[in-house]
């Protein structure tokens, strides 16, 4: 279990972490989202010790991490693939760290298995790809056999095999009863694979819930219909005190009446249905919606000044209305 009270980190004028107070449970995937510099990395680095907190405490597993005695078998954490020795073989590299925790020689060989580096064992890193990195960077975590994992972009640059194997991973070390801390800008990802979020904008705490909730109530879910009969339809739903409303392209959206009702209220009067399909808002939707206002870093979808229409053909952005703009109507 990792704690967190209070936890405050300023440099400078900047406040990157602000009074954050939650706590990453054991036995779950828990992800830890946020927009670019949200404060994930500063958070992270100091649950491991590596920056200090301005104000406020980190336990892990009740202790602070200084504290711990043999850390890598504690804590296992994945922060930057690229920070470690690039003259030395994947094997000696985890050698090293094994040798300086305590950890039996067996057991790099075991990590090197586990994520696919045995037959480049002797090759070294810095000759690795982007992918084999990463998976280094994997063996290097688990390699204390600990009860706590943190993983920050852990699927940065790898393949979609790669991706696979590391959510099956991360999925099976929560399933052993381990802590497992996961950030990633995947939201498709982190949707498959955390089952508890955290979420931060500007340092400060925006949710702390299971990942259905979390959707449930930053989004917005209903009902699609299709008909032939369209009126007729809109019709039989008003007769029954339900509202719809039309789109554009001739579809009916109805809030609040399960599809099931629809269904057989539309069966009841003889009615055709073509489509009749619950909508719920990905994690991405639900996201953009609760960090809306804490987005530090807004790109802009409009072209340059003079650049004309975009591609395609399509109408060119109007002044203001960018990115930012187009995701905060689409979620109002
Ligand atoms: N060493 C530092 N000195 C000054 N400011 C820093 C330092 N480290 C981080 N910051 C600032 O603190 C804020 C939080 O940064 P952090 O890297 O923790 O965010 P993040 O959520 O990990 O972002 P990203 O998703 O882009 O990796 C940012 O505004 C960043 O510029």
């Amino acid at each position: 279990m990792i704690e967190l009270q209070g936890l405050t980190k300023r440099y400078g004028d900047k406040l990157a972490v602000d009074g954050l107070t939650c706590t990453v449970r054991p036995g779950i995937v828990t992800g830890f989202l946020g927009p670019n510099g949200a404060g994930k990395s500063t958070t992270m680095r100091m649950m491991l010790d590596l920056d200090s907190p301005t104000a406020g405490t980190v336990l892990i597993d009740g202790q602070h991490y200084r504290q711990l005695k043999d850390p890598l078998r504690t804590v296992g954490a994945l922060l930057d693939a690229k920070a470690m020795h690039g003259g030395r073989s994947a094997h000696n590299h985890l050698l090293c760290l094994a040798q300086s925790n305590g950890i039996p020689r067996s057991r790099v060989r075991e990590v090197l298995d586990t994520v696919g580096l045995t037959s480049v064992a002797g090759k070294r890193s810095k000759g690795f790809s982007l992918g084999m990195g990463q998976r280094l960077g994997i063996a290097g975590a688990l390699l204390g056999d600990p009860r706590i994992l943190m993983f920050d972009e852990p699927v940065n640059g790898l393949d979609p095999e790669g991706i696979h194997w590391i959510r099956n991973l991360m999925k099976n070390l929560a399933s052993q009863g381990r802590t497992v801390f996961v950030s990633s800008h995947l939201m498709s990802e982190m949707a498959l694979t955390a089952e508890h979020l955290i979420v931060i904008g500007q340092g400060r705490l925006l949710a702390d819930t299971s990942m259905a909730d979390f959707i449930a109530q930053n989004s917005r879910s209903y009902v699609r219909l299709r008909a032939p009969e369209t009126e007729r339809l809109l019709d039989v739903l008003a007769g029954a005190g339900i509202t719809a409303v039309t789109t554009e392209d001739g579809h009916l959206e109805v809030d609040g009446t399960e599809a099931a009702r629809l269904g057989e209220l539309a069966a009841r009067h003889q009615l055709v249905l073509h489509e009749l399909s619950p909508q719920q808002a990905s994690l991405e939707e639900a996201f953009m919606q609760l960090t809306a206002e804490s987005v530090e870093y807004h790109a802009h979808s409009a072209p340059p000044v003079g650049a004309g229409a975009p591609p395609g053909g399509g109408a060119a952005v109007p002044p203001g209305g960018g990115w930012g703009a187009d995701w905060r109507k689409k979620g109002s």
